[in-house]
């Protein structure tokens, strides 16, 4: 961890949802802290990735049975908190961007003002000139690494492209001043290109604020670059904690087999291989 600081601590994480077919465990006894870095979670569709991200903002559904030894948020027992504290919490101090920002902007609204607005109503009570706050919205484009942010503001979201939208949503996100910001394949829906600039974006922040990142992904290659730290799912369960700058000495032939399945552009190889799975991963 490259700050002692904890910012979040898991321990002992289980989430099941009760079905029609009984009760499915989506995550087992999960346990980590994260401080100052980018701790990436990867795993296969179904692996309890975004259960982990959503249980942390207690947005589980109401089927869910949440119990855990320890999950606390700085001072915060999110265990104990009410949907009142949540509320506090959530976007402002504890942050998710999500896969496809479009769902999440207005349609009908200029960006700008999209932010403007939000940017007005976190700074509830205090009176800002319009002037200032569209310098401030500017400024934050800028931030982003938006180019022409004059022409950016005046744009509605149908005529964005996706990187420029996640950079907007990020742009959003920032203005509370996020202590831990948890996002969901954040890159997924972009092309390769796009998709770096993203990345930098969130490096940078992590860099320059006192921010934690949960990185949530089904990409191994991409988190060994872009993270920290590295959790590997298997079936609700971390089957490895590991530095991302100690994933060719990995121990489980879980990662190991995650690792080997990554193309590669310097070993020909027939065909990728077929992920070996033992039953035992899901008991010990
Ligand atoms: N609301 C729900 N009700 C019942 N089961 C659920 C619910 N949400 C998730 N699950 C189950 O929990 C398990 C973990 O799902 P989760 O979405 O966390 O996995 P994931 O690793 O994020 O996958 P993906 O990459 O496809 O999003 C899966 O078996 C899923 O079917």
């Amino acid at each position: 961890m490259t700050n002692t600081e904890t910012k979040l601590e898991v321990e002992d994480l289980s989430v099941r949802f009760a079905t029609r077919d009984g009760l499915v465990d989506a995550v087992r006894g999960v346990s980590f802290k994260l401080g100052r870095e980018k701790l990436a979670i990867v795993g296969e569709s179904g692996s309890g990735k975004s259960t982990v991200g959503r249980t942390l903002l207690k947005l589980h559904p109401a089927s869910a049975r949440i119990d855990a030894r320890v999950l606390r948020f700085g001072d915060t027992d999110l265990l104990q908190a009410g949907e009142k504290q949540m509320r506090a919490i959530r976007g402002q101090r504890m942050s998710m961007i999500m896969q496809d920002p479009k769902y999440s902007l207005n349609p009908v609204m200029k960006v700008g003002d999209q932010i403007a607005e939000a940017l007005v109503a976190h700074e509830s009570g205090r009176r800002l000139p319009r002037a200032e706050v569209r310098e401030r919205v500017i400024a934050m484009l800028e931030q982003v690494r938006i180019r022409e942010p004059q022409r950016v503001y005046e744009r509605y979201p149908h005529e964005i492209s996706g990187g420029m939208g996640q950079r907007i949503m990020i742009a959003m996100m920032l203005i509370p001043n996020p202590e831990v910001v948890i996002a969901d394949e954040p890159t997924s829906a972009l092309d390769v290109s796009v998709r770096a600039q993203v990345l930098s974006v969130l490096d940078d922040l992590v860099g320059q604020r006192d921010l934690g990142l949960v990185f949530i992904s089904h990409d191994l290659n991409l988190v060994r670059h872009f993270c920290d730290r590295v959790l590997v799912m298997y079936a609700g369960r971390v089957v490895e904690s590991i530095a991302a700058a100690d994933l060719d000495h990995a121990q489980h032939p879980y990662t190991r087999g995650l690792l080997a399945a990554l193309p590669s552009i310097d070993v020909r190889r027939p065909a990728l291989p077929v992920l070996q799975r033992d039953p035992a991963w899901l008991t010990n």
